[in-house]
């Protein structure tokens, strides 16, 4: 028997769990359904101060958040009595986070992953460290899997924190676990679809922001629209590769996860790993990019743990290979076009699946 969902925890008070939390505390007003939001950050000043003032100046100065939204630095607090628990923090702190959450987190309670990366040094994907971490002694694998929901999609947290109309997926392991997550964010200027491809949702979502850096090194280098298009159409087509490797299906990877976000982060000045590329371009170290950007670019550090999943697969992911070996001070910006555009020459679907 599912549980009626009556509060909805969000941890990671930074840009996309910020703009998520305050989506759910509007959802909440405009549906009149009681649900209760709270936003937990682990920074203790920057919390009493989104106290104080309703806003979180960091990330969204001058934005007023919800009355409804309440925020705590206080774990235990955040996460008692929580039916739904929407992970924010960056991929590769998830794991630690989660082992310090998961004494609070209720046995009932469905968990959603924001977060777009692989794990370094396992390789797994945000769903599959959620199941390892919950997972002990007293729950069944299969049961923790049920409770396990991933939401990606073109969703640029400064433009969901401006109301602008926007859609995305939901997917879990039953529809009716997706469902219970899209009620909660379904408001005026957001439209969760929902479904069943966690593999396709999470491989469309985390391999786009390795082929928007690469499209961010073409803007950094005055390359235009042919070239970015290029990069976009190619990249879409070694990210489908890599997905229904892993066991997603066709469509999801042209759809909001796949094709949309890719659109959305490769075009957008705003999008993270865009501006990486960018910085790159522009003479920009690997090793000082978290100094030089303030928030989390995350393919960075997943493009490498991309390339080996896909070696392990016998997948051929030239764009992502080219961009580590960018990373890796292997290759130079400068070379990076010569050495995609000098591969032998094959037929455009021969390698599709
Ligand atoms: N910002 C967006 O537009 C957006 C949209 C969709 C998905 N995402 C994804 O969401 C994830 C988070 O991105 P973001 O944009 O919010 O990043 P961010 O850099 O804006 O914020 C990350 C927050 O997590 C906190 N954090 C880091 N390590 C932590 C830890 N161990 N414990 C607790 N908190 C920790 C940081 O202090 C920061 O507040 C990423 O995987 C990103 O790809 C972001
Ligand atoms: O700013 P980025 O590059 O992390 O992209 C944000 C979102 O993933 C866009 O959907």
């Amino acid at each position: 028997m599912a549980h009626s969902v009556e509060k909805v925890a969000v941890l990671g008070a930074g840009s996309w769990g910020t703009a998520f939390a305050k989506m759910v505390a509007d959802t909440a007003k405009e549906s009149a359904s009681g649900v209760s939001t709270v936003l937990w950050g682990r920074n203790e000043q920057r919390i009493a101060d989104c106290v104080a003032t309703g806003r979180n100046e960091a990330y969204f100065p001058g934005v007023a958040l919800p009355e409804s939204l309440k925020f705590t630095a206080d774990l235990k607090e955040a996460l008692t009595g929580a039916d739904i628990v929407v992970l924010a923090v960056p991929a590769q702190s998830l794991r630690t986070q989660l082992e310090v959450a998961k004494q609070w987190i209720e046995p009932h309670a469905v968990m959603v992953s924001l977060a777009k990366g692989l794990e370094q040094g396992s390789g797994l994907r945000m769903s599959e460290v959620i199941a390892e971490v919950l997972q002990d002694g007293a729950a069944s694998a299969s049961a923790v899997e049920q409770r396990i929901c991933v939401l990606s999609g073109p969703n640029l947290a400064k433009e969901i924190v401006a109301e602008q109309p926007t859609a995305s997926v939901v997917a879990a392991s039953t529809e009716e676990v997706a469902r219970r997550v899209a009620e909660i964010c379904a408001c005026s200027y957001f439209r969760p679809y929902t479904g069943t491809d966690i593999i396709g949702v999470e491989i469309g979502g985390l391999v786009k922001n390795v082929i928007a850096l690469c499209v961010g090194i073409c803007e950094g280098k005055n390359y235009g629209d042919n070239s970015k298009a290029s990069v976009m159409t190619r990249g879409l087509a070694e990210t489908t590769r890599l997905a229904l490797a892993l066991g997603a299906e066709p469509a999801t990877l042209s759809g909001l996860a796949g094709m949309g976000d890719l659109i959305a982060t490769c075009s957008s000045p705003l999008s993270r790993n865009h501006t990486a590329g960018r910085l790159l371009a522009e003479g920009v170290q690997p090793a000082d990019l978290p100094k030089v950007m303030s928030q989390t670019a995350e393919s960075v550090k997943t493009a490498p743990v991309v390339a080996e999943l896909a070696r392990k697969h016998g997948v051929e992911m030239p764009i992502t290979e080219a961009v580590v070996a960018v990373l890796s001070h292997r290759v130079k910006v400068e070379d990076l076009a010569p050495k995609l555009l000098g591969r032998s020459l094959k037929n455009e679907n021969a390698s599709r699946a």
